[in-house]
């Protein structure tokens, strides 16, 4: 997979494209990302991206033609990318979106600032996404947590064992279940019997348990949701 991310802030992303499972799939070429500066497509000698919006009102607006000339010169070549817009009002980013997006070969991210974007720039988007109902200042964080979860889902950024739990919990957008290490007891709290059992089936059943019990707890409508899309076995509906 490719992703192109234009932004005024690309030194945002210098630590989280080069640290961990992110920076370790980009090292090893399982995935490309590359960060563009919107402010290298101007044409003025001053590199303005953004103009007060027409109309009046606060704060200033992304301009169009920065963006549309870094879009037009990065889809010259190769297959056209999907292109997201990060947005405080998109569409709710979730589990699902990132499963469908890391089946894409190629994904663009728009990142915002200031007040946003000129509206005129949606006419290159095919998702505005959201990644939660708070006001953040730009869009680089959430392109980043859209990365974070789309990559991990790339054969091969996790390792064979993490993707075998990621299919059977996460992917579904249940919650997780609880993890303990050494010692055995810490300060009187001791770790659940069944894990030190090193019976394998047991501690499945106790983890898919504890996973669906989090998740009716927490977040009900989930199990709802699964239900209805007929996303639950029979035992784990007991
Ligand atoms: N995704 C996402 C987001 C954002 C977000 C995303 C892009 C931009 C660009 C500019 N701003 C600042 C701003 C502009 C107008 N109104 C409020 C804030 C952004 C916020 N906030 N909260 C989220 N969940």
């Amino acid at each position: 997979m490719r992703i192109d991310v234009l932004t005024v802030l690309p030194g945002l992303f210098d630590c989280f494209l080069k640290e961990g499972v992110i920076g370790k799939a980009i090292s090893s070429g399982k995935v490309e990302v590359k960060v563009h500066n919107i402010r290298d497509f101007t044409t003025d000698k001053h590199r303005v991206v953004d103009d007060v919006p027409y109309g009046g009102g606060p704060g200033m607006v992304l301009k169009p033609e920065p963006i549309f000339r870094a879009y037009d010169e990065l889809t010259k070549e190769g297959e056209k990318p999907y292109v997201l817009l990060t947005e405080p009002w998109g569409e709710k980013f979730n589990q699902e979106m990132a499963v469908e997006l890391s089946k894409k070969p190629r994904l663009m991210i728009i990142c915002g600032r200031y007040e946003g974007v000129d509206e005129r720039v949606k006419s290159l988007v095919d998702r505005e996404v959201s990644i939660g109902d708070y006001v953040l200042t730009g869009g680089e964080l959430p392109a980043m947590v859209i990365m974070d979860a789309v990559l991990r889902l790339i054969p091969g950024v996790l390792g064979n064992l993490e993707s075998l739990r990621a299919d059977s919990f996460s992917d579904r957008g249940l919650l997780g279940y609880p993890n303990y290490t050494r010692p055995a007891e810490f300060r009187g709290m001791k770790v659940p019997e069944v894990l030190l059992s090193g019976h394998h089936k047991k501690i499945e059943s106790w983890r898919k348990e504890q996973s669906l019990r989090k998740t009716l707890e927490r977040r009900p409508e989930i199990i709802e949701n699964l239900k209805r899309k007929g996303l639950l076995t029979k035992e784990e509906l007991e």
